[in-house]
């Protein structure tokens, strides 16, 4: 059956890029966008997005309360995608979100309200399948070798630091790693950041570069030895297969699931 599409964000990076995936594929249907600055406008009358007769709103509550969609994928900033998704699961259209920097509170919230509507959602930190390998490496390296840093790199435009696919690394270090802080224990910054952030011990380095898209480097080292296990988007086509799995999967949950990981077969 045809998925119905909202998608908020349509002018970014990743919204154009998502607007152009889903109006190239047969089995998706755009249906509405949601952007802050078109409300009121079709598609059609926006540089550089497909000319279809789909309406922009600006407001996303009229949005989910109007459009008759089964999906819902938000490429926004964490404040707003917060919100839309909080709305979209209250009117019972399955988000798949790909916006990062969210809290913890936030997403504990989100899983509760898609737990009591009994609708699915996909908050997936990186929609890359590399980089979910990438994760996936990282996990089983940090039992065998706990002394591991995270260095990730983004263009410059990226509001959140550290990256949502950092975090989720070092949060999949830590199910199989022992618990340790990394480093020498007397160790002092003479410049304050200079070791970076850590979380439980491992220190997450983040570098914005004009000319970067996203890449990740997991390095570990052990006596006489060292592991690095790296991951680069060149480009956002390197998202889209995500978008489309968790597009297609997430009609079929009853509840939120975090991580491409957890869809993968
Ligand atoms: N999960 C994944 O695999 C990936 C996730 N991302 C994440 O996706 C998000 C978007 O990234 P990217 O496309 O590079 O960013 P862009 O800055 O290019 O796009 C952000 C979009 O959000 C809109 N926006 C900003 N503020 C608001 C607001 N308050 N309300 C509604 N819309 C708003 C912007 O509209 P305006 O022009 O009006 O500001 C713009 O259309 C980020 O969180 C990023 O980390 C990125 C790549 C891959
Ligand atoms: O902002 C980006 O560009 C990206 N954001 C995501 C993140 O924060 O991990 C995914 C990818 O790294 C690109």
């Amino acid at each position: 059956m045809t998925k119905k599409i909202i998608i908020a964000g349509p002018r970014g990076k990743m919204g154009n890029e998502a607007v152009h995936m889903v109006d190239g594929d047969t089995s998706f249907e755009l249906v509405a966008c949601i952007d802050r600055t078109n409300g009121g406008k079709q598609m059609k009358d926006i540089e550089g997005l497909p000319t279809l007769q789909i309406p922009i709103y600006e407001d996303p509550e009229a949005c989910f309360q109007e459009i008759d969609a089964d999906v819902f994928i938000d490429l926004t900033v964490p404040g707003a995608g917060f919100e839309h998704t909080k709305l979209a699961l209250l009117y019972g259209i399955h988000p798949v979100v790909g916006t990062s920097g969210f809290s913890d509170d936030q997403l504990e919230a989100l899983r509760d309200l898609s737990m009591t509507h009994g609708t699915g959602c996909i908050i997936a930190p990186n929609f890359a399948v590399g980089a979910v390998l990438m994760m996936q490496f990282a996990k089983t390296a940090a039992k065998y070798l706990p002394d591991a840093e995270i260095i990730e790199k983004h263009h410059d435009q990226k509001l959140d630091a550290p990256s949502g696919t950092a975090v989720k690394t070092a949060a999949m270090m830590q199910e199989t790693r022992e618990s340790k802080q990394q480093g020498h224990p007397e160790e002092k910054e003479t410049l304050e950041g200079a070791r970076g952030a850590e979380t439980d011990g491992i220190h997450i380095h983040s570098v914005r570069l004009p000319g970067l898209v996203a890449h990740q480097e997991v390095l570990f080292g052990g006596p006489g030895q060292g592991l690095t296990i790296r991951h680069d988007s060149y480009n956002r086509a390197s998202f889209m297969e995500g978008v489309k799995l968790c597009v297609q999967k997430v009609t079929d949950l009853d509840r939120l699931v975090y991580g491409l990981e957890n869809i993968l077969d």
